[in-house]
C-alpha cells in the first residue's frame, strides 16, 4: 500500500542521495503548458472517486471515449485536408487519396472562396486556388465530388464566413444526382468565434456573424440530420500560440456560446447539441495531449449535463477531430517531421479522436506534394493497425501520471472558462480582446522558450544543420487554372435565368434584415438558381457591414 510516509521515505533513501551526486538535466521540469512535472506519480495523485471521475468507456463522463468499444469497433476516419487550385485539381487529388487509404474527404477552400470573393474580384486574382480550391457556383462542387459517391462518403469543409453557401451547394449537387439531404454526412467548419480570435477569415460583424452561424445550426438538424453543423475549433487557437490548457478552455468557452444561443430560440439542446462536434490540435507531448483530449471529453460531458441540462448521451459526447500540429513542423531537416506527426496522432488515438489529419512532411515549406500525402495516410495506418494502440480502450487509463494530469488541465481550464463566463460569455470576451491577448501572450512566452532553447526544437535548437536543405520537393499551383476558372465563371453567368436570380438576391437582402428569419433556405434558393459566392456575399455585405477588427494594447 502507497502511503505519504511511505513516498517520503523513497524520497529520502533513495532519491535525494542519487541527485544529490548526479545533477539532473534541468531545475525544474513543465509541461508545454508549463504545469510543473514530479519525478514520480503513484496512487496517491490521483483524486476522487473512479466511476465519477474516469468511469467506463461510452458512459458519463465520457472521459474514457465516447463509444464503448473504440476502435475495436471501428478506427477513426482517416481524413486528410486537401484542395487546392480549380475543381478538377482538387478531384483528382481526392481520388487519389481515397485510392491510397483515406477514409473520408476534407475540403481546403482558397482564400476568395473563404472570403465571399469571387474570382474575377480585384482582390482575389492572385489567391485563386492558393491556398486551397476555388469554388465560386455549385456545378464546381459537382466537379470537386465528381464519381464520388455523397451518401457513402463522409465530407468535411473548412468553410467558415461562407459555410452557407458551401454547404448549400453541397446539398444543391447531392439533389442534382438523386441524392436527398438526409442521406449526406459531414461537417461544415462554422466556427465564427474562434475566427475573430485566432483564425481572421470573417466578413461580417460578430452580431450578424453569428446568427448566420446558428442558422446553419438549427437548418441542418432539421433538415440534413447527418450533418455536423458546426466544428468548434481550438486547432487554431493552439497554433496561434495558444497552450494545451487554453485550447481546451477557449474551444469549450466557445461551445457553451453556440449552445447557449442556439438555446435561447427556444430550441431543446437535446434536439441539436448530437450535432455539434470539435476539432482539437495533436502536438508532439504525448502524455499532455493524451490528457487534454481526455480533460475536454470529461469536462464537455459536465457542462451538456449541469449547465444545459442535456438528458441524451449524445448531446454530452464531445466527438472531434484531431490534426498534428502545424506550427510544431519545421522548414529545417523536413523529413523529420514524420517523427514528429507519429507522435502526434498516436497522442490523437490514444485520447480517443474520431477523425485524423496527420501533416504532410513538407508543409512547413509548401502545400503537400502527393508523395507527403500519401506518407500521412501511412502514419495513419502504422499508427492505426501496427502500434496497438487500438486494440483496447483508452490504453493509457490509469497512468498515474497521465490521470493526474487529465486532473490538472481540466482544473485549469475551469477556471479559464468561468473567467470568460464572467465576462458574459465568449462573445463578450471576444470584444474585450481577451482570448486574443491571453493567447498573444502565450504565444511569446512558448516562442521565448524555444529562443532561449528551455524547449527543445530538433533540427533547429539542437542539431541544427545549415546544409540539410532543399531535399523536399515543393509542390506549387498551376497559375493557368486561374484562367480556367475564370472562363467558367463567365460561363455560368451567362447560362443563367437573370430574373430569377435578381429575385433571388432580393428575397435574400429581406430576410438578411430580419434577424429573426432563418436565412438557410434563402441562400440554398440562391445557390440554385446559380448565384455565385460573392454574389450572396456581397448582399450580405450590404445590409451587415464588414467587420474590422479593432487594435487592442
Ligand atoms: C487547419 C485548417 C485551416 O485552418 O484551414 C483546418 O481548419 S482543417 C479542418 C478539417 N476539419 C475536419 O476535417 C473536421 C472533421 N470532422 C468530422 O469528421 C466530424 O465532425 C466528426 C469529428 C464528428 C467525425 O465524424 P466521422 O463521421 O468521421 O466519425 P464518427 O465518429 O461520427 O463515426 C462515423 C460512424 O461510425 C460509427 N462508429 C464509430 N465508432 C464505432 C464503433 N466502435 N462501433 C460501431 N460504430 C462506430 C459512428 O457511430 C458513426 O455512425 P453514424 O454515422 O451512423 O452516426
Amino acid at each position: 500500500m502507497v502511503t505519504p510516509e511511505r513516498v517520503k521515505e523513497w524520497e529520502s533513501k533513495y532519491l535525494q542521495p542519487w541527485i544529490s551526486k548526479r545533477k539532473e538535466r534541468k531545475n525544474k521540469f513543465t509541461t508545454p503548458s508549463g504545469i510543473e512535472i514530479k519525478t514520480l506519480y503513484t496512487p496517491l495523485d490521483l483524486k476522487g472517486d473512479y466511476e465519477e471521475k474516469i468511469g467506463f468507456p461510452g458512459e458519463y463522463p465520457y472521459t474514457r471515449g465516447i463509444y464503448p468499444n473504440m476502435y475495436r469497433g471501428r478506427i477513426w476516419t482517416i481524413r486528410q485536408y486537401a484542395g487546392f487550385g480549380s475543381a478538377e485539381d482538387t478531384n483528382a487529388r481526392f481520388r487519389k487519396l481515397l485510392e491510397a487509404g483515406q477514409t473520408g474527404l476534407s475540403t481546403a477552400f482558397d482564400l476568395p472562396t473563404q472570403l465571399g470573393l469571387d474570382p474575377d474580384n480585384e482582390l482575389a486574382y492572385t489567391e485563386v486556388g492558393v491556398v486551397g480550391v476555388s469554388m465560386f457556383h455549385w456545378k464546381e462542387m459537382d466537379i470537386v465530388t465528381n464519381q464520388i459517391p455523397l451518401n457513402k462518403v463522409s465530407t468535411s469543409m473548412t468553410i467558415n464566413a461562407t459555410a452557407m453557401e458551401l454547404l448549400s451547394m453541397y446539398v444543391a449537387t447531392a439533389e442534382s444526382r438523386g441524392v436527398s439531404p438526409t442521406e449526406i454526412d459531414g461537417t461544415v467548419q462554422n466556427d465564427i468565434l474562434k475566427e475573430y480570435i485566432a483564425r481572421k477569415n470573417y466578413i461580417y460583424p460578430p452580431e450578424p456573424s453569428m446568427r448566420y452561424a446558428i442558422d446553419i445550426i438549427e437548418y441542418s438538424y432539421k433538415n440534413i440530420p447527418k450533418w455536423h453543423p458546426i466544428s468548434i475549433s481550438g486547432y487554431h487557437i493552439r497554433e496561434a500560440g495558444a497552450d494545451a490548457v487554453l485550447e481546451v478552455a477557449f474551444t469549450l468557452a466557445d461551445g457553451i456560446e453556440y449552445v447557449r444561443r442556439t438555446a435561447e430560440r427556444g430550441i431543446p439542446v437535446d434536439d441539436f447539441a448530437p450535432t455539434l462536434s470539435f476539432f482539437f490540435a495533436g502536438y508532439t507531448n504525448l502524455f499532455e495531449e493524451v490528457a487534454k483530449f481526455r480533460a475536454a471529453r470529461r469536462m464537455w460531458a459536465k457542462i451538456m449535463r449541469d449547465m444545459f441540462n442535456a438528458k441524451k448521451a449524445d448531446s454530452m459526447t464531445l466527438k472531434f477531430h484531431t490534426q498534428t500540429g502545424g506550427a510544431e513542423l519545421t522548414a529545417q531537416q523536413p523529413e523529420i517531421n514524420i517523427i514528429r506527426t507519429t507522435i502526434q496522432a498516436l497522442a490523437a488515438a490514444l485520447g480517443g479522436t474520431q477523425s485524423l489529419h496527420v501533416n504532410s512532411y513538407d508543409e512547413a515549406v509548401a502545400l503537400p506534394s502527393e508523395k507527403a500525402a500519401k506518407i500521412a495516410i501511412r502514419v495513419q495506418q502504422i499508427v492505426a493497425y501496427e502500434s496497438g494502440s487500438t486494440e483496447t480502450v483508452d490504453p493509457l487509463a490509469g497512468s498515474y501520471y497521465v490521470e493526474w494530469l487529465t486532473d490538472e488541465i481540466e482544473e485549469r481550464a475551469w477556471k479559464i472558462i468561468e473567467r470568460v463566463e464572467g465576462m458574459g460569455g465568449m462573445m463578450k470576451a471576444v470584444e474585450r480582446g481577451f482570448p486574443q491577448a491571453e493567447i498573444a501572450e502565450s504565444a511569446y512566452r512558448l516562442q521565448k522558450k524555444i529562443e532561449e532553447g528551455e524547449m527543445i526544437r530538433v533540427g533547429v535548437n539542437m542539431s541544427y544543420e545549415p546544409d540539410w536543405i532543399g531535399t523536399t520537393e515543393v509542390f506549387r499551383v498551376n497559375p493557368e487554372i486561374r484562367e480556367r476558372v475564370l472562363t467558367r465563371l463567365k460561363k455560368y453567368r451567362s447560362e443563367r435565368d437573370q430574373m430569377k436570380v435578381r429575385d433571388s438576391l432580393n428575397a435574400l437582402r429581406k430576410a438578411a434584415e430580419n434577424p429573426s428569419v432563418n436565412l438557410f433556405p434563402y441562400v440554398l434558393d440562391a445557390i440554385k438558381k446559380g448565384c455565385t459566392v460573392g454574389e450572396i456575399s456581397s448582399t450580405l455585405r450590404e445590409i451587415w457591414g464588414e467587420y474590422k477588427e479593432p487594435i487592442i494594447f
